[in-house]
């Protein structure tokens, strides 16, 4: 399914500073599974985003980060249900119809890097025609302005002039990732969800895209990007989320997460100490499955600090859902 809208008009304008971008509130998900098994993909995640702000949502694969974006664009499968708020500008997208969501919220108020940039693109048109299409109906430009357009649009993503003229499936996944990225910009939503934006760019490449990504934000849109890419992270972060097992477990101001106090969540900590340029300690054991979660808090099997008061699930207070936060001792 294309992410973009197919109506004309003009982007959103942009939220004033002092409201939130995106307002969430109790978003779950669970995937309705045969034999009535559930899924609880996401659970109870609650987060605002700001004019300006880049979150970083990271954690492990499969803990939900890409799941909870679908959510936002109403791009889930059919199986699935929603509970919670999600509002951009007074709408709340889990309660949006299809035909709001198509018209108004997809590339307009909420644009995506989808993760999987060569299943968004269209097979049987080349970059160009795709973002001059993209570029026509969420910008209204008509006739040469249409191309120059496209072609700022290519450039801000570092994709090449002169491979605009391919098809989908001549270009390498880095490739189809920066004609993702240029698609993305193109509508100028306030809110901006990016997956993965950087998978398969060597690192100069990411750091291009993460600052292009950055200076997005700075002109006062927000950002969301989900990342397994901590270095990226930190480059771009002004606050990181982190997922486990579905559930926010973390959120708290990029620099303290990074650098002192460091997070106070275990498995925050043993994220950053997996690092090789850290500690290079994986955390021991693996994530529960997301359809047989245990009662209590999804992390106490594999942390050393879980006593019995861990039988419970604990709350997000003050950034932080652990009964044992850690306080600051790095050195
Ligand atoms: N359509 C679906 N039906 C059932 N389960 C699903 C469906 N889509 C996703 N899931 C499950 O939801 C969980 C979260 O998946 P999600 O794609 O959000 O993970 P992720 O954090 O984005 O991982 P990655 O970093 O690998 O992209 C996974 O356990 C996945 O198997
Ligand atoms: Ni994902």
């Amino acid at each position: 399914m294309t992410t973009q809208a197919r109506t004309g008009g003009a982007a959103p304008r942009l939220p004033a500073p002092d409201e939130p971008v995106l307002d969430v509130s109790g978003l779950s998900v669970r995937f309705r599974m045969r034999g009535g098994r559930r899924i609880a993909a996401v659970t109870d995640a609650s987060f605002r985003l700001w004019p300006g702000e880049c979150l970083a949502l990271v954690g492990e694969s499969g803990c939900g980060k890409s799941v909870l974006a679908s959510a936002l664009l109403g791009l889930l499968p059919a199986n699935a249900q929603t509970a919670g708020r999600a509002l951009v500008g007074g709408l709340d997208l889990l309660a949006a119809d299809e035909r709001t969501l198509a018209r108004t919220v997809r590339g307009r108020r909420v644009g995506l890097v989808p993760q999987s940039p060569a299943a968004h693109l269209t097979p049987v048109r080349t970059v160009r025609s795709q973002l001059q299409e993209t570029v026509r109906e969420l910008t209204g430009a008509r006739g040469s302005g249409l191309r120059a357009k496209a072609e700022a649009a290519a450039e801000r993503a570092a994709f090449p002039a002169d491979h605009l003229d391919r098809y989908p499936h001549q270009l390498s996944g880095g490739l189809a990732q920066r004609a993702a990225t240029a698609l993305a910009l193109v509508g100028d939503a306030p809110l901006l969800l990016a997956d993965e934006p950087t998978t398969g760019l060597d690192r100069d490449l990411v750091d291009r895209t993460v600052d292009e990504l950055r200076r997005h934000a700075d002109a006062g849109h927000a950002l969301l990007m989900i990342t397994h890419d901590l270095a990226a992270a930190e480059r771009i972060a002004d606050r990181v989320a982190v997922m486990y097992a579905g559930r926010i477990v973390e959120l708290t101001d990029a620099p303290a997460f990074f650098g002192e106090p460091g997070p106070r969540h275990p498995y925050a900590r043993g994220l950053l100490d997996a690092l090789p340029e850290r500690a290079f300690t994986p955390i021991p054991g693996m994530p529960p499955e997301l359809g047989a979660l245990p009662a209590g808090c999804a992390f106490a099997a594999r942390c050393e600090h879980a006593t019995a008061a861990c039988k419970t699930v604990p709350a997000l207070l003050d950034g932080t859902a652990c009964h044992h936060p850690q306080e600051p001792t790095r050195a």
